[in-house]
């Protein structure tokens, strides 16, 4: 059902707004707990989820040190949720030591490398960042460098999921953030697409915050979204 690879972010910063939201939104199944709820209140929430039996994103998105992330992907793993990140620019090392952390888990969360933060614009990427590829061959290269890390997948935004979706394989996981219907303001977001071409261009899961959460009606909004990508 086309509805369940939607994920929304719970991108509040108090645990009483976050489960106002989750039950405003009965219908969604699978929520995002990112810094600014993590930072505030942190395990409550997943164990708020996990007694409504809903799937959890734990986008934390990691960046140091091998042993450091090794440490902070074992300690998330007590947690029991289904999917983790970090940054590839991580590196190789970090990468490997994330999937290797997670091993012993009982209930192992996917690992997710974020490529290119889809807030990035080319020419920030080129002129403030000083990277000397463009856009979506850097955003390929760190999905490869996360694949052959034995990342299970990676984020990125919709207009670079096809190419990877072409290089990495039908088995590589591919969650798009930066997703926008028509009606819907970009905000911060630089690399945009609507819900349906997301999906239509291979993403397996789409993120899509506040086109719903922010909206006047958030489940108006929900629902017309599921009807977009529906029909
Ligand atoms: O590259 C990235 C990685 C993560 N995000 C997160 O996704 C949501 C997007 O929310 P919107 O309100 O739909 O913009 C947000 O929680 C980000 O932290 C991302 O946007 N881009």
């Amino acid at each position: 059902m086309t509805k369940n690879k939607i994920i929304v972010p719970l991108d509040v910063s108090n645990l009483a707004d976050a489960i106002a939201l989750v039950e405003k939104l009965p219908q969604v199944s699978f929520w995002k707990v990112g810094l600014e709820l993590f930072v505030a209140t942190g395990s409550d929430i997943l164990k708020f989820l996990k007694y409504q039996q809903k799937q959890i994103f734990l986008d934390l998105k990691f960046h140091d040190i091998p042993n450091t992330v090794a440490g902070a992907c074992r300690s998330a793993s007590q947690y029991e949720v289904d999917l983790l990140t970090l940054h590839a620019t991580a590196g190789k090392k970090a990468l490997q030591a994330a999937v290797e952390a997670i091993n012993t888990a009982e209930k192992p969360p996917k690992l997710l490398a974020i490529t290119v933060l889809t807030s990035f614009s080319s020419r920030e990427l080129a002129f403030d960042l000083k990277i000397p590829l463009e856009l979506p061959e850097y955003a390929l290269q760190m999905a490869i460098l996360a694949q052959e890390s034995g990342i299970d997948g990676a984020v990125c935004s919709p207009q670079e999921v096809s190419q990877l979706r072409e290089v990495c394989g039908k088995d590589f996981l591919l969650v798009c953030p930066g997703v926008r219907p028509s009606w819907a303001k970009a905000g911060d977001q630089s690399r945009v697409m609507t819900p349906l071409e997301a999906i239509k261009a291979g993403a397996d899961y789409l993120v899509i915050g506040r086109p719903i959460t922010a909206a006047e009606n958030p489940v108006e909004a929900w629902e017309r979204i599921c009807t977009e990508i529906e029909t």
